[in-house]
């Protein structure tokens, strides 16, 4: 029988199955392994899977799938705990840059904190009662009171799963404002649920906060924690050196039987 050697991480509780594939045996092609690893019940149970792999420019690659066993876009928090899983394997020292699926990203540890450079999104649509942008994957994102009230699961389906998403899918969150800064709920394509925290949905909340005229750095409070978000805004309205901050914290190393 063949096994796998993971290792289990979570950025404010957004959970991902971690694999050091810099030897590439991973087949990448095999979404109902990938499926089956991120499984609670026949898996290890995450929201998604991350493979760190080498690059010939840049520290590593990451590879980034959904729980569904697709290949994802861009995850920040999954973003977040790559970088700190190339500080185990002792890939970088002080800062790294690596290769996603949205391009090239820096980042650097301090304070136990990752700090991870998000691409900035290029088009930012604005509705009446909503943003639209991409942060390196889709979100919607929708300003209400009392977020709390909210089933995610049938209000972020509803959205999902309309007549302009259906096929693509896109992320949705719903925002309330705080004194001291934003809470965000995310309903995730790819887990087809809610999440304790979706790292790229932060930033996007961040961003259509900062059109309106949050002044960076905002605190985020996600059911799974706090982030934090800086950014640089442009006279032209458009966005710069965006950051996203918080813990990505590795839970345990295992074998599982494949
Ligand atoms: N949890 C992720 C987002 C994953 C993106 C994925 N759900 C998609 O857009 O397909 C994050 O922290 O940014």
């Amino acid at each position: 029988m063949k096994s796998i050697t993971f290792y289990k991480y979570q950025g404010t509780g957004n959970d991902f199955v971690v694999i050091d594939d810099r030897k590439e045996t991973f087949d990448i092609e095999d979404y109902h392994l990938v499926h089956r690893l991120c499984d609670r019940r026949f898996g290890v149970g995450a929201d998604g899977l991350i493979l760190i792999r080498n690059h010939e420019a840049y520290d590593f690659e990451m590879v980034y799938f959904n729980a569904d066993g697709h290949v994802g876009s861009m995850c920040g928090n999954g973003g977040r705990c790559a970088v700190q899983f190339a500080k185990f394997l002792d890939i970088f020292d002080k800062q790294t840059t690596f290769w996603a699926a949205d391009g090239l990203h820096e980042a650097f540890i301090e304070d136990e904190l990752v700090h991870l450079k998000m691409n900035a999104p290029k088009e930012i649509e604005e509705g009446d009662d909503y943003f639209f942008m991409d942060t390196g994957s889709p979100h919607y994102v929708s300003f209400k009171d009392d977020i709390g009230q909210y089933n995610m699961y049938a209000e972020g389906r509803k959205i999902r799963y309309n007549d302009r998403f259906k096929e693509e899918g896109t992320n949705v969150n719903f925002v309330e404002r705080r004194a001291d800064g934003l809470k965000v709920r995310t309903y995730e394509r790819g887990v087809e649920d809610e999440t304790f925290s979706c790292g790229t949905g932060v930033t996007a909340c961040v961003i259509a906060a900062g059109l309106q005229g949050a002044e960076s750095p905002v605190a985020v409070e996600v059911e799974g924690g706090d982030l934090m978000v800086s950014f640089d805004k442009k006279d032209d309205n458009s966005f710069d050196n965006v950051y996203l901050i918080g813990p990505a914290v590795q839970v345990f190393e295992g074998k599982i039987n494949v």
